[in-house]
């Protein structure tokens, strides 16, 4: 049967071709990352506990920083991890070094950190939109909702939702209190009114229930899952994005926050819409500016379209949630550590808030409060490493020279196209040539002091790259530093916090930094007493 025989013998040379064609990828994929690791391979490097985990369990699973900051004393803020699977990764915490990556267009998002946002975001979310105009001009849109003018507008929203904590919290009087579910919560509520003129009601049981299950999954960290990262950050793209539609319970959850978020984007725009119509005013939220100038056919070169709105909705609602929230509840704990301190912020709180309570300027003006939102977030920035790749060969300048493992000094560091490069912010900022020798301290008074930090600025807040800096800086940090200072007023001039016998929480990194408790769950225990 000839037909049968060729269709075999064609089989058999495909077979044969289809091996020569991988053997040739497997050879130009290892001759990539010889060629690549050999720029950096001569950066010292911790040794390596396993080929397949290579330095990454230290790094990643908890507690967060064992590793990493002793790694940082011996090696500086230059130096080499391994990944798994034999990767060579760079850890990058020099200032000078970070400025330039976040600024050049020589870097851009990582796939691993890319992979996460579009599984979490949605590959239409401006964290994924790899155009840089498209991404500009997504960016100045929404601005508009997180102006330093326009965050002072959320003020009540944010002082409303201070007191639903408090509510939360009035009885829950000497028993070890879990703060961490309340505030995000919280915060889930703020963006959504602020974003979309929402309640939290408004969002419906579903929305809320599936929030709460996204945020718990973001919550774990495990070996499995540092190789699954591993193994989608090496897959095309095409194929990491389809992992998606894997029918894991995971995945389910994760498919159905986003048709959920671009169902909520859809209605809330079909909503304003018909608002304006009838003229009615709708500018006071984010999506309704938005769709302000559209309603006054006003073109200009930074429209977006009512798609691109849709697709932001995931990441509005979602970036700003546990990245606040844990953010607060550190701050919380660290208070809880420090009665003393807490006496004098409540003092501060008191002596300055009553008539002028609404007013953004009295948050700013209460130098104890701002310098604890400083140096919590200094101490435990919510990001504490994130990813960078080449995408063509660069030479990354250096604060000082840095000697290579043959002794040679070297005061530019030459990357090749596709290296990846670890963005150690949670490193820069316990820097001792940076913040002193004190700079493991949580130490609020380093921001009364005077200077709190020598060399120059990075960042779009106090010097710190909690929010990142460059292009691609956190497009909601104002609006995440008044809520916290909102937060915070109401919470401590009511109550007091203390820590519970159960021990002192650790701290661990699974997408962002977060507060652990004894049990190995996410979540901040404290005692709660009232105190007015
Ligand atoms: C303490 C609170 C927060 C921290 C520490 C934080 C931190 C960050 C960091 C480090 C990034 C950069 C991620 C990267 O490219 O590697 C980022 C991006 C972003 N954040 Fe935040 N964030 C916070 C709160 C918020 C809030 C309240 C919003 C409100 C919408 C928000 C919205 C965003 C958005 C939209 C991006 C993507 C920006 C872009 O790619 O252009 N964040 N954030």
């Amino acid at each position: 049967m000839p037909t049968s025989f060729n269709f075999f013998g064609s089989a058999m040379s495909e077979a044969r071709y289809a091996i020569l064609i991988a053997g040739l990828i497997t050879l130009f994929v290892i001759y990539r990352s010889v060629r690549r690791s050999s720029a950096i391979r001569q950066i010292k490097c911790p040794p390596s506990p396993s080929w397949l985990f290579g330095n990454m369990q230290q790094l990643l699973l908890p507690p967060y920083g064992r590793y990493e900051f002793d790694w940082q004393k011996t090696y500086g803020p230059i130096y080499r991890v391994k990944g798994c699977f034999g990767q060579d990764r760079l850890m990058i915490s020099d200032p000078v070094a970070l400025q330039y990556i976040l600024n050049s267009p020589q870097f851009k998002i990582g796939p691993g950190l890319l992979n996460l946002a579009v599984v979490v975001y949605g590959k239409g979310s401006m964290i994924c939109v790899d155009n840089e105009q498209d991404h500009k001009r997504i960016r100045t849109a929404l601005n508009i909702g997180f102006t330093a003018g326009a965050i002072r507008n959320y003020i009540p929203i944010f002082e409303k939702a201070a007191q639903m904590i408090s509510e939360q919290l009035e009885d829950s009087s000497s028993v070890p209190t879990n703060v961490s579910p309340i505030l995000s919560h919280a915060t889930l509520g703020t963006m959504s009114g602020a974003a979309l003129g929402y309640s939290l009601d408004d969002l419906g049981e579903e929305f809320i229930s599936n929030n709460i299950q996204i945020m718990g999954l973001a919550g774990a960290r495990s070996p499995m899952s540092l190789l699954a990262d591993a193994i989608s950050s090496r897959m095309p793209t095409f194929l990491a994005r389809a992992v998606i539609h894997l029918p894991t319970p995971t995945f389910k959850a994760v498919r159905r926050a986003q048709h959920l978020a671009d169902e909520l984007g859809s209605r809330v725009i079909r909503e304003k819409k018909t608002a304006v119509r009838q003229g009615l005013e709708v500018d006071t939220n984010i999506y309704g500016r938005l769709l302000q100038p559209r309603h006054e056919s006003t073109t200009t070169k930074h429209t977006i379209t009512e798609s691109e709105i849709v697709a932001q909705t995931a990441i509005i609602m979602v970036a700003g949630q546990d990245t606040t929230a844990n953010t607060t509840c550190f701050a919380l704990l660290e208070l809880a550590r420090a009665p003393d301190f807490q006496e004098k912020l409540r003092a501060e709180i008191h002596a300055t808030m009553g008539s002028v309570r609404t007013s953004g300027a009295a948050y700013d003006s209460m130098p104890l409060l701002n310098a604890l939102i400083k140096e919590t977030l200094r101490l435990y920035p919510a990001e504490a490493i994130t990813e960078r790749v080449a995408v063509e060969d660069a030479l990354i300048p250096l604060s000082d020279g840095i000697t290579t493992s043959k002794g040679k000094l070297i005061s530019h560091l030459p990357v090749r196209k596709g290296q990846i490069v670890n963005l150690g912010i949670a490193s820069y900022q316990r820097l001792e040539s940076r913040w002193g020798d004190d700079a493991h301290e949580f130490k609020p008074s380093r921001w009364l002091d005077g200077e709190a930090v020598k060399g120059e600025a990075v960042g779009p807040y106090a010097n710190l790259l909690s929010f990142l800096g460059g292009p691609r800086t956190c497009l909601g940090w104002r609006f995440a530093v008044l809520e916290m200072q909102v937060f915070l007023c109401e919470l401590v001039s009511k109550f007091s916090f203390a820590l519970p016998a159960e021990g002192a929480p650790r701290t661990s990194f699974a997408g962002t930094l977060q507060p652990t408790m004894p049990n190995g769950q996410k979540g901040a225990l404290v005692l709660v007493e009232r105190v007015i």
